[in-house]
């Protein structure tokens, strides 16, 4: 490649910005004509705005930051896109829940880098539109409440497949906590059964999620939406090697959205198809003779729920995971009301989980003490806005910052602190603080928020009730501290790092664990 070559998409970037700016500038000016003031925030600089400012590895801590030194509603500037950051409970329930007409979009550019990369039928990013009001539809017939329920003697034998593969292989612990999530949610939507290990139609979702999760990243879309000629250029262009990825993503999430589907269709022809979202709803669109927008609507919002389910509820586990290690105190009191409550012959189920408050601490404290998606999925602003005297601009992004709202002193004094014990009132019991917000919030809130709280719930009792999760030792015995590290994108996890789980009783062994179901 020349040098010359090396500085044409730069070039012509900059020469766009400026042209960007300068309109939106003009247009900014034309909207706020009553001249409110924007919220405060860190000064932009020209053009890139507050990009250089950004921690890029942990974005959510600078966020939360510029909350301490700004206030609960912080204004920033990210190339041309501007947004709104919200770092406080009250404000995202004010915005997101009392103000929900104006705060149910999607950021355009947050859309259109996902039709980029080939996820247009990604039912997240869709628009707050009649194909939105359609999916999460079909999304409130399968995890609704009540549907949820019926999923939980599955979800039970999910974690008890899960104890089997830790038994069996726990040098591969991570992949059998992600195998379980992805199981879940397989089963839920396409009556699918995995594999342990190595499923082919598995292999297929991972390999489409693990390309879109290190493609589709908050400052791919700024870039992309500050230059939108950069979507147009050939894939040999020099330097275009994220074309090159989106056209592999493209294929790559043609294979995902047909392989689960076809299975299922194959099974209702033969009729052997269970019971699951994609099977219930194809009967009944067959009954009512609805049209093709519907049957692809059931295609791409169960597609979606597989890729927005088991990467969230598997890094959940992991960061679960994390902390039992380093906090083996919380580990042991978990483990100790676990067998005074069910002794050590049989395995927890759902019905004793109100017996349960510590364990039910423990999973309100993982969600809280590290999100898995630190700053929500961003909201955009329909129309101008005036919130505590400052003008919120129609189009912005609106950005929760979960991880600042985990961070308030006041509601959670030391929160750095992994500790379970802050869920309880003076009188003993657990408050009603279900660290909901980990969901997001308003009409986008998370669909599948019952069964991930299933899901997660009953592996973590699980895992505690039969496994010791401990450092692991080095050459000359001492145990491997662990300085944890995580992954920066939409959804965070902790990078791999050394752990043993181990049974907590020698000698126990698979049979033992069949005698306990
Ligand atoms: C620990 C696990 C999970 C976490 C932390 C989580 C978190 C979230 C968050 C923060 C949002 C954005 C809400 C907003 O925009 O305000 C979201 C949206 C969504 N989640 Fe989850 N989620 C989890 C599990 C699941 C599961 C199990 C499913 C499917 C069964 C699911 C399906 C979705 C869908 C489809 C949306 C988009 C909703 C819309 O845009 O209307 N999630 N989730």
């Amino acid at each position: 490649m020349s040098a010359s070559a090396d500085y044409r998409i730069p070039a012509l970037a900059a020469m766009s910005a400026v042209a960007y700016g300068l309109v939106s500038w003009w247009s900014y000016k034309k909207r706020n004509q009553g001249a409110l003031p924007l919220p405060p925030g860190p000064k932009p600089l020209p053009v890139v705005g507050n990009v250089l400012g950004l921690k890029i590895d942990e974005p959510w801590v600078t966020y939360t930051h510029w909350g301490a030194m700004y206030g609960e509603l912080v204004y920033s500037r990210l190339l041309n896109q501007e947004i709104i950051l919200i770092n406080t409970e009250k404000v995202a329930r004010d915005l997101l829940e009392r103000r929900s007409n104006n705060y149910s979009d999607r950021p355009g550019i947050l859309c259109l880098t996902n039709d980029f990369f080939g996820w247009s039928f990604n039912s997240v990013m869709i628009k707050y539109n009649d194909r939105w009001r359609l999916h999460r539809r079909l999304f409130h017939q399968a995890f609704r409440p009540e549907a949820a329920f019926t999923y939980q003697p599955m979800q039970l034998r999910k974690a008890r497949e899960l104890l089997n593969n830790l038994l069996e292989d726990p040098v591969n612990w991570r992949a059998h906590f992600q195998t379980h999530s992805t199981s879940i949610i397989m089963s839920v939507v396409y009556g699918y059964e995995t594999a342990p290990r190595d499923d082919p139609i598995i292999s297929i979702i991972d390999r489409a999620v693990n390309l879109a999760v290190a493609s589709i990243k908050p400052e791919v879309a700024a870039f992309l939406g500050a230059f939108p000629f950069l979507r147009h250029i050939p894939s040999w262009f020099p330097g275009a090697s994220f074309k090159r990825t989106a056209i592999l993503s493209l294929k790559y999430a043609e294979d995902m959205i047909e392989a689960p589907f076809q299975y299922v269709e194959k099974n209702m022809a033969s009729g052997s198809a269970s019971s699951s979202m994609v099977a219930d709803s194809l009967r009944k669109a067959e009954d009512e003779n609805a049209s093709e927008t519907y049957v692809k609507a059931i295609k791409e919002s169960a597609v979606t729920a597989v890729a927005a389910a088991s990467e969230t509820t598997s890094s959940t586990l992991l960061i679960f995971i994390l902390t039992m290690l380093q906090n083996p105190e919380v580990q042991a009191r978990a483990q100790a009301e676990i067998d005074s409550v069910i002794g050590s012959v049989r395995l927890p189920n759902f019905e004793d989980r109100a017996s349960l408050p510590y364990v039910e601490a423990v999973l309100r404290e993982v969600l809280r003490w590290h999100p898995a998606i630190p700053l929500s999925i961003p909201h955009a602003a329909t129309n101008n806005d005036v919130y505590n005297g400052y003008f919120i601009p129609q189009g912005a992004t609106i950005i929760t910052n979960t991880w600042a709202i985990t961070r308030n002193e006041a509601k959670y004094p030391n929160p750095e602190e992994f500790k379970p014990e802050r869920f309880f009132g003076a009188d003993g019991k657990l408050n009603d603080d279900t660290v909901s917000f980990a969901f997001g919030a308003g009409r986008r809130i998370c669909v599948g928020r019952y069964i991930a709280d299933a899901s997660i719930w009953s592996a973590i009792v699980s895992t505690l009730a039969i496994f010791d999760i401990k450092k692991c030792k080095d050459e000359q015995g001492n145990d491997i501290n662990v300085n944890p590290k995580f992954t920066a994108g939409i959804t965070s996890h902790p990078f791999p790092f050394p752990c043993l789980i181990v049974p907590r009783h020698k000698g126990f062994s698979k049979e033992n664990l069949a005698q306990m179901f």
